[in-house]
């Protein structure tokens, strides 16, 4: 692949966007260990009132992004708060002194990257920022097992509890238009998969997007730097012609939220035997069709917590860090589902595991 260059004077923003667990803060946990020497500042988004993956990459690669460099927005998700949110953190974060080489900005996995981009087109930022790329994270063997086909058993039965809800399954729009952004794709996970699962994936992700960004395929987010940030796109200047659903449905008169979607937080005790509580959560996960889990567990006599990350009925699981002192430990787990949801009965069924 040719890498252009970016546009001479304005610093380059790349932006990463992909669903709820496609391993972006993975893949950007790489990009800062093996940066190159730039000097990065890291825009964090999520869904969900628990920042764990500001906490995830904080400290990973102090000399690419120290902590000061790390911001997180957590008013909602992105795409709906760039005027209050994102563009007063880019204002702020251009009148420092000391102004980073690229700035990297990760959406929240329910976000739409149109909104944001295009905030790049505002007078103040437009003249001192371009963004260099859209780089949208698949997870490909969610998508080899079908998590993205319209499911419409499900659409039908949400638009029976909400008329409101009109359009097609939110996660195949979603996926869709985070693709419909991207100049270039990464096939994410493909330790997961087979040589013939992956032709699938290719052939499905190109069989949604009416353009031909560059695919390229990757294990835990392991694409060098050089490529992620060496787009030189100026997506800003191109995404009108990347509309969203959304926005085809606001011309039509209809607003954005993120209604289809709800999340909660879920606090624990300690927990006494991970490996049975891992093994049980699998199982509430996959009875409540809870889409991402993650968060921190507190088990007794360790000096560290347990870092627990569930996408879909997969969860990892390690010790992150030490609870750092006067931190109260606990157990603490983000919960994002599909706004039908039962919240009382995961979080029932959560609780009787420790
Ligand atoms: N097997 C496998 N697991 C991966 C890979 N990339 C990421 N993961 C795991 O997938 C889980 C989610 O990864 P994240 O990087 O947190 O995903 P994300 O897109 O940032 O998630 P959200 O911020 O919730 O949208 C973690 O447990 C990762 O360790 C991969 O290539 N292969």
């Amino acid at each position: 692949m040719t890498l252009a260059k970016p546009q001479p004077g304005k610093i380059p923003a790349t932006v990463i966007t992909g669903f709820l667990g496609a391993g972006k803060t993975t893949m950007i946990r790489n990009l800062l260990q093996n940066a190159d020497g730039k000097r990065i500042a890291l825009i964090i988004n999520e869904f969900g009132d628990l920042g764990v993956d500001g906490d995830v990459l904080k400290g990973c690669g102090a000399e690419a992004c120290s902590e000061e460099d790390i911001i997180e927005l957590t008013n909602g998700c992105i795409c709906c708060t760039v005027a209050d949110d994102f563009i007063p953190t880019m204002t702020k974060l251009l009148e420092r002194e000391n102004r980073p080489d690229h700035i990297v900005i990760e959406t929240s996995g329910l976000a739409l990257p149109q909104p944001l981009v295009a905030a790049f087109n505002w007078p103040d930022i437009r003249s001192e920022v371009t963004v260099d790329g859209v780089v949208t994270v698949v997870d490909s063997a969610a998508v080899a097992a079908g998590r993205f086909a319209d499911d419409h058993d499900k659409v039908d039965a949400l638009r029976v509890n909400d008329d409101n809800l009109d359009h097609e399954s939110p996660l195949e729009e979603l996926f869709e238009d985070q693709l419909t952004a991207a100049d270039l794709i990464v096939l994410n996970k493909t330790d997961l998969i087979d040589a013939a699962g992956l032709k699938s994936v290719r052939d499905e992700v190109a069989s949604r997007i009416s353009r031909k960004p560059t695919m390229i395929e990757a294990r835990n987010g392991e694409v060098a730097a050089a490529i992620l940030l060496g787009l030189g796109v100026g997506t800003e200047g191109e995404i009108a012609n990347r509309k969203s659903h959304h926005e085809m449905d606001h011309e039509a008169g209809e607003e954005h939220d993120h209604d289809e979607f709800d999340s909660f937080v879920v606090e624990l005790g300690a927990v006494a035997d991970p490996a049975r509580f891992i093994d049980r959560l699998k199982g509430v996960v996959a009875e409540h069709d809870i889409l991402r889990l993650k968060g921190f567990a507190d088990v007794p006599d360790k000096p560290m917590r347990l870092l627990i990350q569930a996408v879909g009925s997969r969860i990892d699981q390690y010790y992150d860090r030490a609870w750092a002192p006067g931190e109260t430990r606990g157990t603490r787990l983000v919960v994002i589902g599909l706004h039908d949801m039962d919240e009382a009965a995961v979080r029932a069924a959560i609780s009787a595991l420790v």
